[in-house]
């Protein structure tokens, strides 16, 4: 069943509305520091497990991970909670290498057409989210360049390179109607604002030479948050929908104040997502709200008040699907599986991968090095100082850098000490942990993030079947 952008909505075949909800495969074909327990960057600890282990083992295990992180239960549990696309982020190193540009890795469709089958056979659309381009499209971990410069935006071959990669994913997929469509780059962040719009140009007439029938769906600027500087570039593109990471900091550890649902509260709410999405609003266009969604206390770190911090998160949930169900709204909450901070399902703590890494994990989470949604109280002291000093140092009319107001100084300098700097040094202490498996020791410790051995987030999961339900 291919669809269509059609004004303001997403419609079938036959002009009948879809919305779509469902969520983020994310952690999976691009894997990511607090979705799948590592530290720093997925091309760091592919490496360095290489070297701890060697390239067989290592391969094994990941291609092992691959395989059970979503499976046929993943699926039939997705469906049967009334929702019905999954947007899937993946890496653009599966495949292309950095050493043999522009050599297709064929290997890099094995586990994306099994899911795009899988969820197809359960009536799951997808959407496919290049989350990793080359150089790094975004400031932040989850391009995997391991810096904070993104530097997409200052190589045109970079911009060459996955405008030459979409072309071959078109190729393979322009057939293919379970996918709702392409998102051709996860949050971008470009200073200039019109390299953006520049480049979404080259990939639509690139993608559309091939395949004119999946929907596009682009991302606003700064994490996709920000089209105000896309002008009229709409009237050059389409069946394009566009899309707005729509989180809220009342769902994070870093709340301005605690979330009572007040009335002033519930219009910042609704303010801040009015805001991403105003330039499609004033030209009729499609919104996908392509990311969203709280984070969540542990028992394990946060003790006795694991609950209640997470009814609060559950109530910011709440009252999000009630502005987006006033709207209609297709929506993709991030994320359906991790280890235990965001997603629909999480790994079981008595599991091998679980309790190999307890201590580590203990570890990162004190050392708040996955800095996004981090709660940082532990650490907050040391790098004061070195806030201090940049604080004395630098005037103030030269501290808002980009992506500034989204990274306000204090981020800039914490979250990247700690998220680059000293998650460097974790890196190989976490492949260590693999020393002396043998191959059924990694398949066991992959096999921890199966379905079977996954908990439910049971408040989570029912909000969204309700909600579903409630508008059709
Ligand atoms: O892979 C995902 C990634 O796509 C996602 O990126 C972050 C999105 O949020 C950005 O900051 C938010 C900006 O809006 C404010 O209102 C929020 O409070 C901020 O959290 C952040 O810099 C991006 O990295 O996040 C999760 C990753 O797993």
């Amino acid at each position: 069943m291919s669809l269509k952008v059609s004004g303001t909505k997403i419609v079938d075949e036959e002009g009948k509305e879809i919305i779509l909800r469902g969520a983020g495969l994310g952690g999976w074909m691009n894997m990511e520091n607090f979705i799948s327990g590592y530290p720093g960057c997925e091309f760091q600890i592919r490496h360095a497990l290489g070297e701890a282990i060697g390239q067989e083992k290592s391969e094994f295990f990941f291609d092992k991970f691959l395989e059970y992180f979503f499976m046929e239960s993943d699926a039939k549990f997705f469906s049967s909670l009334g929702l019905n696309c999954i947007r899937l982020p993946f890496n653009y190193r599966h495949f292309e290498d950095d050493m043999n540009p522009r050599v297709l890795k064929e290997s890099g469709f094995k586990h994306l057409d099994r899911v795009i089958e899988l969820c197809a056979s359960h009536n799951i659309h997808t959407i496919l989210d290049l989350h990793t381009a080359p150089g790094g499209q975004n400031t932040d971990w989850h391009s995997d360049h391991g810096g904070h410069i993104a530097n997409f935006w200052v190589h045109k071959d970079h911009q060459d390179r996955t405008i030459w990669l979409w072309e071959k994913l078109a190729e393979h997929y322009k057939s293919n109607k379970w996918i709702a469509g392409y998102n051709p780059l996860n949050e971008p962040t470009d200073p200039t604002h019109t390299r953006v719009v520049d480049f979404y140009g080259r990939v639509h007439s690139a993608i559309r030479a091939i395949d004119p029938n999946h929907i596009i769906f682009f991302d606003g600027n700064t994490f996709a948050s920000d089209f105000s500087h896309f002008g009229d570039a709409h009237k050059n593109w389409d069946n394009t929908a566009y899309s707005i990471h729509d989180y809220s900091l009342f769902g994070f550890p870093a709340a301005p104040e605690e979330y009572v649902a007040n009335e002033q509260q519930l219009r910042r709410l609704r303010r801040s997502y009015e805001k991403k999405r105003e330039w499609m609003d004033e030209r009729g266009l499609c919104v996908w709200n392509g990311e969203w969604g709280p984070v969540y206390a542990r028992k394990q770190y946060d003790g006795e008040a694991t609950e209640k911090i997470n009814e609060v998160r559950y109530q910011v949930l709440k009252d999000q699907l009630d502005i987006y169900n006033q709207d209609r709204l297709s929506w993709s909450i991030w994320l359906y599986k991790d280890i235990g901070f965001q997603g629909m399902v999480y790994v079981d703590l008595e599991t091998p991968y679980m309790t190999l890494f307890r201590s580590f994990l203990a570890k990162k989470h004190r050392l708040a090095i996955d800095a996004w949604g981090a709660d940082d109280t532990a650490v907050k002291p040391v790098y004061q100082h070195l806030l201090d000093h940049v604080v004395e140092e630098v005037p103030a009319s030269y501290r808002d850098l980009y992506p500034h107001p989204v990274w306000r100084l204090s981020d800039r300098v914490t979250r990247l000490a700690r998220n680059i700097l000293v998650s460097e040094f974790l890196v190989k202490e976490w492949a260590d942990h693999f020393v002396g498996k043998d191959l059924e020791e990694l398949d066991a410790i992959a096999a921890s993030f199966k379905y079977e051995a996954c908990q439910k987030r049971e408040g989570l999961n029912k909000i969204l079947t309700d909600s579903a339900k409630a508008v059709v």
